[in-house]
């Protein structure tokens, strides 16, 4: 059955969760670029996370194509100084999607996100022929539907909407957005609006917050697509640590961003929580981003058994609530085996002195960088432009 019958016949759809975080900690991609070479340097290792999500419960092989875009990829070549094309790269994440899908009866999504083009404010022409390279590729290789993904101006997101949807596959949307809307002040209702009427047949939201804070944007968009009249499935895969102190741009605006975000990550059971939100809340295809590793996914398909009716493979290795801890030698571990035990749990961070809210170093910076670390964020191309010259003064 293809996504859309899926979600029609209102059946849960597990997405997948992140590759580009979880292969930079793994040392195959580099922040900063943050470009997905590695489908081509070692396949092996993204064919590896494929599966690993897929044994988790995952129904969907998400491309690994996260900025994978010609205006992107280009001067960004790896150590050797070969430099990869934007077919090269879709492509080659588009077989490795294939491959493990075939392995167990997952869907494989092409995917696609924001532009230097759009940012550049090269405008719609130039920004399409971007979307348009990759969607090629993806028709030619034949995947299931697709998604936009990881936009913050609900303009670009239309632009790219339309250049998805004219290859007549089913298209997702999701802005990485919280309660207070894109980067353009156009609020996260209006978002799913106009996501909606541009041709999106699910819509939501993806990285930049904690689960429930993204929640908190799919219901006002649920809300909004209500009074407007609109019918759209609703999605979500959000981070998988915890955000509850984040301004419009989210994990990006934390001090920690992105190098020392570990004590946020949420625990299995935390992810139970938001699968079971996520489920009351009626959005249907549920999946995570940057943070979300497979026993994350493992949780939500294990929260959502009775809903669909099965347990992922990865479930032989994990009993319901630590029920394998019965199984363990000292008796005051066996009595952690029970529901009540990990669902009341508030872990520590163990760290002495830790705070629950975070600080940026202030030392070792020059004046014109602690100004940036203090900087406001931008919300309009021409804000964000103002802080990118003070950027260049600093670092002059
Ligand atoms: C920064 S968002 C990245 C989304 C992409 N699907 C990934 O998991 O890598
Ligand atoms: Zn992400």
């Amino acid at each position: 059955m293809g996504l859309l019958e899926r979600l029609d016949a209102g059946e849960v759809v597990i997405g997948d969760g992140g590759f580009v975080f979880e292969l930079e900690k793994r040392g195959y991609v580099k922040a900063g670029p943050w470009t997905p070479e590695v489908c081509l340097e070692h396949p092996e290792v993204v064919r590896g996370l494929h599966r690993e999500f897929l044994r988790a419960g995952s129904d969907v092989m998400q491309t690994f194509t996260f900025y994978a875009s010609d205006d992107k990829l280009c001067n960004r070549g790896n150590e050797a100084g070969v430099k990869f094309t934007c077919r090269q790269v879709n492509d080659a994440a588009c077989r490795l999607a294939h491959e493990v899908a075939a392995e167990g009866d997952a869907l494989v999504a092409g995917g696609i996100s924001q532009t230097p083009s759009y940012l550049s404010g090269l405008g719609k022409k130039a920004t399409q022929a971007e979307f348009k390279k990759q969607v090629d590729v993806f028709v030619e290789n034949k995947v299931d539907f697709l998604i936009a993904e990881y936009f913050e101006h609900v303009e670009e997101m239309e632009w790219a909407i339309e250049s998805l949807a004219s290859s007549g596959l089913p298209v997702c949307a999701t802005m990485c957005i919280g309660p207070e809307g894109d980067l353009h002040g156009v609020s996260a209702g209006q978002c799913a609006v106009r996501m909606a009427r541009a041709g999106a047949h699910a819509v939501g939201v993806n990285c930049h917050f904690d689960p429930f804070v993204s929640l908190e944007a799919v219901r006002l968009m649920k809300e909004a697509l209500a009074e407007a009249g609109l019918k759209a499935h609703l999605m979500a895969q959000p981070l998988a640590i915890w955000t509850p102190d984040t301004k419009k741009q989210g994990f990006i605006d934390q001090p920690e961003f992105p190098f020392a975000l570990e004590p946020r990550i949420m625990t299995r059971w935390e992810i139970q929580k938001y699968a079971r939100q996520a489920y009351e809340l009626g959005v249907r295809y549920i999946g995570g981003c940057c943070m979300f590793q497979a026993y994350h996914i493992r949780a939500v398909a294990e929260e959502l058994r009775e809903e669909r009716g099965k347990l992922p493979a990865a479930h032989q290795k994990h009993e319901l609530w630590g029920g394998g801890l019965l199984l363990h030698t000292k008796p005051w571990v066996r009595a952690r085996a029970s529901r009540e035990y990990w669902s009341r749990l508030s872990p520590a961070t163990g760290r002495p002195y830790s705070a629950a809210l975070s600080r940026p170093a202030g030392w070792g910076v020059t004046a014109g960088h602690q100004e940036l670390l203090q900087h406001k964020e931008p919300t309009t191309q021409h804000e964000l432009d103002a802080v990118n010259d003070k950027f260049k003064e600093a670092e002059a």
